[in-house]
């Protein structure tokens, strides 16, 4: 059973994308993130000082609940932000794709930046399983649970910039949702993500620098994280960029014009508009980039700020593959 979800932006800068999920009848707005593979939900569990804003998730009310008993779960992402607690099974709806005894981890425990981003009720991560948090044992992702119902065992992602909605469509490919053709490249499983290898980049109208470079698919961050290569040769066609320390990254003019940054997927080079990576009013009439550096991650992430520039595939059959095309 096919399935298609909006996914609407959280602020004014896409910071997030929530899409709503209902479990057993109660609906919530859950974060999909590509780069990590746990369902967690805010609960009743929750202290009510931390429940505070968001839409709990009662499992005393569900008919279909199964408490996994001794399971737990303890997660924390790259910004250092995290959640725990204990863990149950129920019927998951994710617009038409309905799955029985999917694991569904409740949350006891959030942290501040969770507590207070009130329009996020938790996360639907669509990584691997083998990256799931729970223990004794590992529980599969949505899309595994529902992939042998799906009419092809596949995910695509068609976010959009500033304020639209888009779709997260589960089991087919829409071909009116992008433009000429699909470029497929492999993917490493080995870590948990959807990891393969990017050919290079282009800065503006500059010429194609062919680079490999390690990159992960991660609808659920937000910007782009490259190796300091792109980040400098990006900023220097920025007149009065500048890192700002204080501010944790790349700021310029916002009255700044900002060149196109390529991205080459095998053959295939994705355009992310210029104005994409004037990603948000920063301090003064500064804006901060979309374009960041990845030092310290161990790989580059292609965020969001690259990925609703593409109509992206998500393949998850046996040799699990990527697939990027223009929109
Ligand atoms: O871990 C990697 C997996 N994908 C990235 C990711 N990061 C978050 C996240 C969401 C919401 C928040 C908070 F609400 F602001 F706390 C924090 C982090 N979700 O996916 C990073």
């Amino acid at each position: 059973n096919d399935g298609s979800v909006t996914a609407s932006p959280e602020d004014a800068y896409d910071s997030e994308y929530l899409c709503p999920v209902s479990i057993d009848g109660q609906t919530l707005a859950l974060d999909f993130d590509t780069g990590s593979a746990d369902l967690w939900v805010f609960s009743t569990s929750l202290p009510s000082s931390e429940q505070k804003g968001h839409t709990l998730f009662d499992p005393s009310k569900s008919t279909n609940w199964k408490a996994l008993s001794g399971y737990k779960w303890n997660i924390t992402y790259g910004d250092g932000s995290g959640a725990s607690g204990t863990v149950g099974t129920d019927v998951v709806t994710v617009g038409g794709t309905s799955v029985s005894g999917q694991a569904v981890e409740i949350a006891t425990k959030v942290s501040s930046a969770f507590v207070s981003d009130t329009a996020n009720d938790g996360l639907l991560g669509l990584a691997f399983s083998s990256i799931n948090t729970v223990t004794p044992k590992a529980q599969h992702t949505f899309f595994d649970t529902a992939k042998s119902s799906l009419s092809s065992p596949v995910f695509t992602a068609d976010l959009k910039h500033r304020q639209l909605p888009g779709t997260y469509d589960f089991g087919t490919i829409d071909s009116s949702k992008y433009t000429g053709t699909i470029t497929y490249i492999d993917v490493d499983t080995a870590n948990g993500f959807w990891e393969f290898t990017g050919s290079g980049y282009a800065v503006g109208s500059g010429s194609f620098v062919s680079s490999s470079i390690d990159a992960i698919a991660d609808t659920g961050t937000t910007l782009i994280y490259v190796p300091d290569a792109v980040v400098t040769a990006y900023y220097k066609q920025v007149s009065g960029a500048s890192y700002d320390s204080s501010q944790g990254g790349y700021t310029f003019p916002c009255s700044a014009t900002l060149p196109n940054l390529t991205l080459g997927i095998g053959s295939y080079h994705a355009v992310v508009p210029g104005q994409y990576i004037n990603y948000s009013p920063a301090s003064g009439s500064k804006c901060f980039g979309g374009v960041q550096s990845d030092s310290g991650i161990g790989f580059s992430i292609y965020g969001d700020v690259f990925l609703k520039s593409q109509f992206v595939i998500f393949d998850g059959s046996s040799t699990p593959r990527l697939g990027f095309a223009a929109k």
